[in-house]
């Protein structure tokens, strides 16, 4: 304990389209950004958060009203009732990813905060437990728990969450070879309001193509389908409500499915989308069209990105 530490949480797309609230898969851009937060942990006399970074004015300028802030408190709270000790701190949040953008945003902010807080105190919780937290935490963010970003964030890969407090969530095999671009629009969609906006209930019909696309999926992944796996890679339940409002969001469809994409949907809540490609030069053509097409002010921004296997990392 009380040495300084600096917290690392990626990306992530949430849903990846067929696991509403149920999928998820992190993100490394393939030229080396650092798509993600980042959380700084020193010893203090005084508990005290400095936010900075590109998206740091985007925040509430009061600290407490920021979920680094709230991951502080819960993990006290969580150290005491574990008859453990807790400590003050000098925390720095690192604001890499636009607010509201689909990039599980508040995600990686939670996932480096508490992982960092739980290297810094000797890890006195386990992974299980600390997803436990990170789910609380994004639920009183976006009005109700899911784990879809959370989850890949702080453990990488490509997980499956399931509903079983003991075990969280679940990593599946991910296809090596597929790129996964991802474009911004700069505009800042709210999460809360993007699930509100949907119906309460869903069409029988919906409700078989959905479970039917994810087992699949599963199945796919483990048997290393790469054209089964991007085939039921559609998007029932959230994308026909959500899509009205991201501009051009049709159009970018049409475009990646005409020119090599697998796959094409919302990243999380929007605005950013992602496509899969299998092949590096296709993907470098939808980035540079989405770059030119999808994006609508200079906020925005696209990566061609692999899955990160590696999750949240502290040094
Ligand atoms: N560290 C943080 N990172 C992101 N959002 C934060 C943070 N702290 C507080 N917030 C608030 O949480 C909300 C996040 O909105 P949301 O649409 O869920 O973003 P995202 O989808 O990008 O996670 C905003 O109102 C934002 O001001
Ligand atoms: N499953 C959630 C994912 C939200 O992701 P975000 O990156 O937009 O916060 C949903 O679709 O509401």
């Amino acid at each position: 304990m009380n040495k300084s530490i600096k917290a690392y949480a990626p990306a992530s797309i949430g849903n990846v389209s067929l696991g509403f609230d149920l999928l998820g898969a992190a993100l490394s851009p393939i030229d080396g950004t650092q798509l993600g937060d980042q959380v700084d942990i020193s010893p203090a006399e005084t508990f005290s958060l400095k936010v900075e970074g590109r998206f740091a004015k985007k925040l509430p300028s009061d600290p407490k009203s920021n979920i680094v802030f709230r991951c502080y408190t819960l993990f006290t709270e969580k150290l005491l009732a574990r008859g453990l000790p807790s400590a003050e701190v000098a925390m720095v949040l690192h604001k890499n990813l636009p607010i509201g953008s689909g990039l599980g945003s508040s995600a990686s902010s939670i996932v480096a905060a508490l992982h960092g807080l739980n290297q810094y105190f000797d890890a006195p919780f386990d992974e299980n437990e600390l997803l436990l937290m990170m789910g609380e935490l994004e639920g009183q963010i976006s009005g109700s728990i899911h784990y879809d970003n959370v989850a890949p964030c702080f453990v990488g890969g490509l997980t499956l969450m399931n509903n079983q407090s003991e075990q969280i969530a679940l990593s599946l095999p991910v296809f090596e070879d597929w790129y996964w671009v991802v474009c911004y629009s700069g505009i800042s969609v709210s999460t809360a309001e993007a699930r509100n906006i949907l119906p309460k209930q869903v069409a029988m019909a919906d409700a078989i193509t959905f479970g039917q696309q994810l087992a699949v999926f599963v199945d796919a992944c483990y048997r290393k389908d790469e054209t089964l796996a991007a085939a039921v890679m559609n998007d029932v339940l959230a994308e026909p409500y959500r899509k009205s409002l991201l501009p051009n969001f049709d159009q970018s469809r049409e475009f990646v499915v005409n020119n090599g994409g697998l796959a094409f949907g919302i990243s999380g809540s929007g605005p950013t989308v992602f496509a899969v490609c299998n092949n590096l030069e296709q993907a470098q053509g939808i980035k540079n069209w989405l770059s030119e097409n999808y994006i609508q002010n200079d906020t925005g921004f696209s990566h061609i990105c692999q899955i990160d296997t590696q999750g949240a990392v502290v040094s």
